[in-house]
């Protein structure tokens, strides 16, 4: 199994601060289609994931895979533009290293944001979903091996790992700012790709509460809550999933990147507000 120690991880950490003037608290991981955000950033300073020894490469289009350092609403921020997934061959350790990496570069806050395919009947095509819980359908778990407790304990809760106050101020925001109806409250469900789900694994979702589906997420969640990092998580649901067997439509990751051109934009300005409000001394 591949395994990365703590030292390892510290000095990729260190190899990375060292490029960059920037110190921020907040890391921030951009979905399919939401590496936008980036265009926001300002004072920007940046590092191809492929300059950094150890650190794994996106090979998905739609992520970009550079991390960008630099400020949004006068917020040191780091993003990693792009990510990367278990379908594309990596160990959920490889993974769980950028965001061990972030935690040793003193990053205290991750927003976690996502593609994700509609399940709940109630969202439409654009919608955003502020993440309240996390349904692991994917097989695999980046803790799995020996336990570093400088990282975190063996046997970490995962019961709050959606920041509660986050979440409730995302959802003041959406109001405030009159977009209140594109965004919605609910599970995502992360399964291991990369196919897109059968009907079948779509209706059984749905039966267990799951209100959007996806490919990732959940191994970076449970990573940063294990260092006890502060976690908010937002989906844009980019396709509605095919519920009904025998449809003629199908899901496609055009779609999906088409969805993220067209409407990333109140995802972007909510995840930009939120930064604002942030208290970081946290
Ligand atoms: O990185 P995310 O979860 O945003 O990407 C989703 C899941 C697959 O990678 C891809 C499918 O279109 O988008
Ligand atoms: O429908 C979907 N399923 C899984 N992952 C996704 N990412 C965007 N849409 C989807």
């Amino acid at each position: 199994m591949e395994s990365f120690t703590y030292e390892d991880i510290q000095q990729i950490a260190n190899d990375i601060l060292s490029k960059v003037k920037c110190r921020p608290k907040l890391g921030i991981i951009c979905g399919s289609g939401l590496g936008k955000l980036a265009d926001m950033v300002e004072d920007r300073e940046v590092i191809p994931y492929n300059e950094i020894p150890g650190f794994p490469i996106s090979t998905v289009p739609g992520h970009a895979g550079k991390l960008i350092f630099g400020t949004l609403r006068n917020k040191s921020v780091v993003l990693m533009q792009g990510r990367v997934h278990c379908y594309e061959g990596y160990s959920p350790q490889k993974i769980a290293l950028p965001v061990r990496t972030m935690k040793l570069m003193g990053i205290k806050v991750l927003f976690v944001t996502n593609a994700a395919g509609g399940i709940n009947r109630n969202f439409n095509v654009g919608d955003m979903m502020v993440i309240k819980d996390h349904l692991n359908l994917s097989g695999v778990n980046p803790l799995v091996g020996i336990n570093d407790e400088r990282f975190g304990p063996r046997f970490p809760p995962m019961s709050r790992a959606y920041d509660i106050e986050l979440r409730k101020l995302a959802l003041s925001i959406a109001k405030e700012m009159g977009f209140a109806d594109l965004v919605h409250e609910g599970v995502y469900s992360m399964m291991l790709g990369p196919n897109f789900e059968t009907v079948t694994e779509c209706r059984l979702i749905s039966i267990a509460g799951v209100d959007a589906t996806g490919m990732s997420t959940v191994p970076e969640v449970i990573v940063a809550k294990h260092c006890g990092m502060t976690v908010f998580g937002m989906s844009l649901i980019t396709n509605k999933v095919i519920m009904e067997y025998d449809q003629d439509a199908t899901a496609n990751h055009e779609e999906v990147l088409e969805t993220g051109e067209k409407s990333s934009r109140y995802t972007q300005q909510l995840i930009a507000e939120i930064v604002g409000r942030l208290d970081l001394d946290i």
